[in-house]
């Protein structure tokens, strides 16, 4: 059923409707995010552009589930994230959710091999011996598994908090100016890896930035200006038509 199969490959990892977000800023309000719609398809790489402030970094913590929206829906697969109990919400994040910070987020008292399986352990899940090796392997921390984050550099920290988001083989995942605190050689290296694990392994990946170079190895960017997209653009086909 060739039909069926393509309609699977085209399937939404991530799905948004009507997404709006406001915060009370003092006792003015603050319309973060003013109504976006947007699909993430499974298997791609997307970038989040636009100016700060824009909403960029709300729409990527409503999205994972680490803020909820004021209004509208949130889909994680077939999941809609958005009637989830905090419980629920908190194993969906755990099990099916990757997220990659600025500043690596790692925890300075546990090695790299013990900040990589962390998520899983967090979840009760069995580590799944293999796939943890390909991923060190992959992300090319295997020599370092038993050294502590400071004992590391900037980009190596980087390919360990990538390593921590794969582990637990999630659907998606979402990464907030990953290459901010890193040398334009590190960053390249980090976003060729991220490029690698989209066109690789199949992964779903939505990242925030504001440098149009990271962007660059996006299939698609997304570009926001005062909570709504103002700009989508696909850059494979425009590279295939080119
Ligand atoms: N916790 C908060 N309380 C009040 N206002 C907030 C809060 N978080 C974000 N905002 C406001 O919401 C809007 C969108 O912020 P957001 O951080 O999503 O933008 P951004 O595009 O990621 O910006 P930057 O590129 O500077 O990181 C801004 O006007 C910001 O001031």
């Amino acid at each position: 059923m060739p039909l069926l199969t393509a309609d699977r490959a085209a399937s939404a990892a991530v799905r948004v409707q009507e997404l709006t977000r406001t915060y009370d800023a003092g006792g003015q309000p603050v319309t973060a995010l003013d109504g976006i719609d947007a699909t993430f398809v499974r298997g791609t790489f997307t970038a989040v552009m636009g100016p700060s402030g824009s909403g960029k970094s709300t729409l990527l913590q409503t999205a994972a589930g680490l803020d909820r929206p004021t209004s509208g829906r949130v889909f994680v697969g077939d999941t809609e994230m958005t009637r989830l109990s905090e419980a629920a919400l908190t194993r969906l994040r755990r099990t099916k959710i990757g997220f990659v910070f600025q500043m690596f987020n790692l925890i300075g008292a546990l090695n790299v091999e013990e900040n990589i399986t962390l998520p899983l352990r967090l979840s009760g899940a069995r580590p799944d011996r293999r796939w943890l090796a390909e991923v060190t392997h992959r992300v090319g921390v295997t020599n370092q598994l038993h050294r502590r984050p400071a004992e590391l550099s900037g980009g190596q920290q980087q390919r360990v908090a990538i390593a921590r988001a794969l582990a637990i083989r999630p659907d998606v995942v979402f990464a907030d100016e990953p290459t901010g605190a890193l040398d334009s050689h590190t960053a390249s290296a980090v976003l060729e890896l991220l490029r690698s694990i989209v066109d690789d392994h199949g992964q779903t990946i939505i990242m925030v930035t504001h440098d149009p170079v990271a962007a660059s190895y996006a299939d698609r960017v997304v570009t926001l200006a005062d909570g709504r997209i103002v700009a989508d653009r696909n850059q494979r086909e425009a590279e295939a038509v080119a």
